[in-house]
Formats: structure tokens, sequence, C-alpha cells
């Protein structure tokens, strides 16, 4: 299988959390061109399960990629750029599925002893595709005894492998606030309760929550990514809306957060005469390495000479998280040498670093395999 032109053929069609339905196409378009003889396909939803059958099997090992793009306008100018009007793959999922075919593709050529389930997940970066899947009989019947995954990281060099035990990734949460006042003429601001101006109010006031409530030895970080309101520049603003997303290392602190949040909207409630209603959205568990697991992988890597480097946690959410809450595993960093980074319209992985991650995951696979 030629992986650039696969990686290139998915980037052009870049599809939203539970839409994946060209990606899922595509992907198994791409399985079935594999030798079929030790693979079994399912699908779920717009995912898809692939079970290679070991030779002599005593365990199964999992290995997940997620599969949905983001709601971004691309910039990079590739001949190659998103097909679809105002989304793009900007967090690596193309590089994520090009891998896993990678590595299928070779299992489906050679597997190894233990059986191997690649996952291909949806809606990744919202609603969350994880938990759902966790709780299919799709997955259930399939359910691997050990689980890992890698996300490209545009920092590091081309191929380097970036990884820790322990915690890896924030506990996330997303955030959504809509405020209802009243309308009305630009001229005669009292008769009227303006939303923009209570939602610019909510917004610089939050800024004290990390700063000032939460104890700077734990980390923590609040960010609006959108503010929306109002109708016309003459016009006060009935309504307004306000989207972001909360990250904090421990579960305790976005426990905290959140009854700060839930402060201040009643204050802006109060103060701007208007009504408040606040969706957490989609939470995400922190993703949590395995000890061991994670070493036997520090130690594959050490051994083999891949480039390796120890790193700290990182305030990124991912429904992975899930996976490892329930089956013992790891996440990676896959370095990519992007000047843009993950969410950028300007996010330009090297795609070198494909070959690289296929030959890293599946040389670990086999050595994972020997071990019982
Ligand atoms: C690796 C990465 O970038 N993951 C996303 C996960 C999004 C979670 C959710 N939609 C949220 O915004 O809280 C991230 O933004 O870290």
């Amino acid at each position: 299988m030629d992986l650039i032109e696969t990686r290139r053929a998915l980037h052009r069609i870049p599809e939203l959390g539970f839409n994946e339905v060209k990606t899922q196409s595509l992907l198994l378009n791409k399985i079935r061109q594999m030798p079929q003889e030790h693979l079994e396909i399912k699908t779920w939803r717009t995912g898809i399960l692939v079970k290679v059958t070991g030779t002599n099997p005593v365990k199964t090992i999992g290995y997940r990629c997620d599969i949905d793009g983001l709601p971004i306008y691309e910039e990079t100018g590739y001949s190659f750029q998103s097909e679809h009007e105002g989304q793009m793959h900007a967090c690596g999922h193309d590089f994520h599925m090009t891998i896993a075919l990678g590595i299928l593709d070779k299992l489906s050529h050679q597997p190894v002893k233990d059986n191997v389930v690649v996952i291909f997940q949806p809606a990744e970066e919202g609603p969350g595709g994880a938990r759902p899947m966790l709780e299919s009989e799709a997955f259930k019947a399939w359910r691997p005894d050990v689980i890992f995954a890698l996300h490209i990281a545009p920092e590091y060099p081309t191929g380097m492998v970036a990884v820790k035990k322990g915690l890896l990734f924030a506990n996330t949460s997303e955030l959504f606030i809509d405020l209802k006042g009243k309308g009305g003429h630009a001229a005669y601001p009292h008769l009227a309760n303006d939303m923009v101006v209570a939602a610019s109010a909510f917004v610089t006031q939050i800024q004290s929550i990390v700063a000032r409530r939460i104890n700077p030895l734990d980390s923590a970080v609040i960010t609006i990514g959108k503010i929306s309101g109002g109708t016309k520049q003459n016009i006060i603003a009935e309504e307004a809306r306000i989207e972001g997303t909360i990250r904090a290392l421990d579960p305790k602190t976005m426990a905290d957060i959140k009854k700060h949040i839930e402060s201040h909207v009643a204050g802006i409630e109060a103060s701007y005469q208007c009504e408040a209603s606040i969706d957490y959205g989609a939470n995400y568990y922190q993703v949590y390495n395995e000890h061991k697991l994670t070493e036997s992988f520090i130690n594959f890597c050490k051994e083999n000479n891949f480039p390796l480097t120890i790193c700290s946690e990182a305030m990124t959410g991912e429904d992975f998280g899930y996976f490892l809450k329930e089956i013992p595993g790891f996440m990676f960093w896959l370095g990519v040498d992007s000047e843009a980074g993950l969410h950028a319209a300007k996010l330009m992985p090297h795609e070198e670093a494909i070959g690289h991650a296929v030959d890293i995951v599946s040389g670990f696979i086999r050595y994972q395999s020997r071990q019982v």
C-alpha cells in the first residue's frame, strides 16, 4: 500500500465526529485490498474494528486510531488540500489512520502470535466516540487485554517518540453557555439588556478562576474558543453563546472550576438581568499510561535505537483515556516537526513520520506478542 498516497486521500476528505462516512468507506476499501485470510472486519457506527487472528494466541493486543476532522478552514496550500470547505484534518487523524492501515497491512501479510485488534474510532474531537464504542457489543466481543495508541506531536523531530509513565493528558470538559437578555436599538441601551456586554464581562471575569481560585501547584486551563451573539452592528444583542473548554490534571480541580464557573454565571445573571444556561458537553477522562507496559515500550525503543524522549504531561485531552481507564496500555507522542501546531489551519506534519511509526508500532506489537 502506498501510505503517502493514502494519507493524502484521507486528508482530502475530513469529516466531523460520527459523520465520517466517506472516511469509513475509504478505509474499508483499503482494508479489503489486504490479504483477507487472517482478517475479520466489523463496522461500528462510522468506525471500524479489524481483528487479525494470531498464529498461536494467548492474548489480544489492541491498537487504536481516531478518524474525525475539525471545523477549520485549511490554509496549508497543499495540492491535496481538504475538499470539504471549513473542515480539516488539523489534529493529525489522517496520519493516525494511515499508520493504523500500514500496521494492519503488515499484520495481514505476517500475523504475530497473539490476536491483534486494530480500532478506527470516530468522533475523538467531539462528541466522543471512545465511551460508546467501549460499551458496544462489537468492541466487547473482541475486547483487547492491552491497548495502545499514538498522537502526532508538531513540536518534536520527525519520527521521535515522546512518552512518560503515568499521567500524560489532562481531564477535559467542553463548556457551552447560552445567555438570553433583551435586544433593542443601539441608541437606547438603557431599555435593553445587552448580551454582548454580558458575554464579554463573563469571559474577562473567569480569567481570575485559574489565576486566583486554583492552587498554583495544580495545573488547569480555561479557554474560550468562540463567542457568538447579536444580529447587526446597530442592534443590541438579545442572545450570546460562549463556547470553550476546561482542562485540569486533577479531576477534583475540574470539579472546583465548574463550581466557580457556575457562581460567575449566577453573578452575570444577576448583574446583567439575563437568563443563562450551562452545558458541559463532552467530558474526557485523563490519559494515564500504565507503568509496566510503558516501561516495556521505552525499553523496546531503546533496544531498537528508535529516537526517544521522556516528556512531561500536557493539557491536551483525548477520549483514548476511557480505553486506558478499563484496559492497561499507553499513548505516546510521535514527532512530526510542524511549525504550526495541532488545531492550526497551517498544520503540516512531515510525512516521513508515517513510515517510522508503522515500523515502531508493528515492531512493538511483535515484541509485545512474545511477552505473556
Ligand atoms: C489531542 C487533542 O487536541 N485533543 C482535543 C480533544 C478535544 C476534547 C473536547 N472536544 C474539548 O474541547 O474539551 C483537545 O482539544 O485537546
